[in-house]
């Protein structure tokens, strides 16, 4: 999602305008008379009332993520031909467990960077701010971090093996 921030600082905390505005337009309101069930029910667009709706919860998540951010779409891919080539390579099961346990890091951090990004975006809008912009960019350091640590990964345990077969001289 790219940013199209204005220059602007107007407001010194848009965190609890944003908050108060959210409480006042979002949540329903109640007469103190709602039973727990009810309000549950009533919530349930931001409680999942059940296992099952967890999971949809997640997997929409993850469908918005590939979706909209072309770096999860390449870590995808990247995650894909990793062990396609491991399974191919009968790369051994511990190996193969560390690729995937870094391809899955990588794909959670940039599940978490879109996640950060769209909280700072609902913070502070479209205005510039000095701590929107250290976050988003410590989250995207962290993606850049978990990505070179995979490249390191696959360069140890799958480049080798894959090597020997391209180049078997
Ligand atoms: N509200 C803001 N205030 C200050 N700087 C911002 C703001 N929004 C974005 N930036 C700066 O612009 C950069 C890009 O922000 P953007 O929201 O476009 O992320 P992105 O390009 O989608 O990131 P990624 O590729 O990790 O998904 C941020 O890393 C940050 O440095």
């Amino acid at each position: 999602m790219k940013a199209d921030f204005k220059m602007s600082q107007s407001s010194p905390s848009p965190l609890f305008s944003s908050a108060a505005t959210l409480t006042q337009s979002h949540l329903p309101q109640y007469s103190g008379e709602e039973s727990v069930s009810e309000i549950r029910k009533n919530t349930a667009w931001h409680i999942a009332p059940n296992l099952f709706s967890s999971f949809k919860y997640a997997w929409a998540g993850v469908c918005y993520a590939f979706m909209t951010q072309r770096n999860f779409r390449i870590h995808t891919a990247m995650t894909a031909i990793a062990l396609s080539i491991g399974l191919v390579l009968h790369i051994n099961t511990l190996g193969m467990a560390i690729v995937a346990l870094t391809c899955a890091l990588v794909m959670v951090l940039e599940l978490l960077n879109t996640a950060l990004e769209s909280v700072v975006d609902l913070t502070v809008g479209q205005s510039y701010h000095e701590l929107a912009k250290i976050a988003k960019d410590c989250a995207a350091g962290a993606v850049m971090i978990s990505a070179l640590a995979a490249l390191l990964v696959a360069g140890f345990i799958i480049a080798p093996p894959l090597v020997a077969i391209v180049f078997p001289f």
